[in-house]
């Protein structure tokens, strides 16, 4: 697929874009599935073999049929009409600028987003993406494959300020906030409080409280909200540019 051409028409489009975007989170209250879409067209990244990563490739039934992309054809067809009034726009680039429209438009940090993702049609096998029920080991060697840190691990997990998990789609069921369509450090501070009627607590959150590099990110993050807010908006930024340089 051609690579865009970021001119001045292409810009345009791309603000125009972002605000239907604010409009359509608002009017849906989608921001947490729209920041998961993202995020699992992304993660897919492999560093070793340049495969991957956010190239829209989720948009196809052989990627977005995976069992851990259940739930996400809601947002991917959410995002047609979008796509279809900014045909110039790439599906690799909406996808992410979906998702930080996600974190903007419910109170988080501004992420940085540069245009000009390529799409493809080449769809990853399953697997590439983290399993909730293992633990710490997996999670370095998910996320190491892609290129990212550990500190990129525990600040890119409190996307899950946002949400809720759905039994119909993963297994696991409830919000880790108490207010589940703001984004804020609450992840953290939930964690570091243990168990809690009603709140939901992944094995893979609860793993990174037993590895002490992790658990440092975690108790810095649920202290200080402005570094989690400045760290998540790098972290997201290099997610969301796995495999593509900017031109
Ligand atoms: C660290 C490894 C991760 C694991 C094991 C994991 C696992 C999960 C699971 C099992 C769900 C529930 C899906 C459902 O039932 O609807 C979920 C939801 C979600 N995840 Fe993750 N996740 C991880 C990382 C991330 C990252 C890096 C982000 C974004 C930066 C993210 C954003 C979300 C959001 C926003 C939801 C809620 C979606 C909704 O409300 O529909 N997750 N995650
Ligand atoms: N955010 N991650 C997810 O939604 C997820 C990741 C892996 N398996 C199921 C769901």
């Amino acid at each position: 697929m051609a690579t865009p051409v970021v001119n001045a028409e292409y810009l345009k489009e791309i603000d125009k874009a972002r605000r239907d975007l604010r409009a359509l989170i608002a009017s849906k209250n989608c921001a947490p599935i729209m920041l998961r879409l993202a995020w699992h067209d992304a993660g897919t990244y492999d560093v070793n073999t340049k495969t991957g990563g956010p190239n829209g490739s989720i948009r196809f039934e052989e990627e977005y049929s995976h069992g851990s992309n259940a739930g996400l054809k809601i947002a991917i067809d959410l995002l047609e009409p979008i796509k279809a009034k900014h045909p110039k726009i790439t599906y690799a680039d909406l996808y992410q600028l979906a998702g930080v429209v996600a974190v903007e438009v419910t109170g988080g940090p501004t992420v940085d987003f540069a245009p000009g993702r390529r799409d493809s049609s080449v769809c990853p096998r399953e697997g590439r993406l983290p399993d909730a029920k293992q633990g710490n080991q997996h999670l370095r060697d998910v996320f190491y494959r892609m290129g990212l840190s550990d500190k990129d691990i525990v600040a890119l997990s409190g996307g899950h300020t946002l949400g809720r998990a759905h039994p119909e789609r993963s297994g696991f069921e409830g919000p880790w906030t108490k207010e589940p369509l703001k984004f804020d450090n609450s992840y953290f501070v939930e964690l570091l409080k243990g168990e809690a009627e009603g709140l939901l607590k992944l094995p893979t959150d609860k793993a990174m409280l037993d590895d002490p590099k992790f658990r440092h990110y975690v108790e810095l993050y649920a202290k200080d909200e402005d570094l989690f807010f400045k760290d998540y908006a790098e972290s997201h930024k290099k997610l969301s540019e796995l495999g593509f340089t900017p031109p």
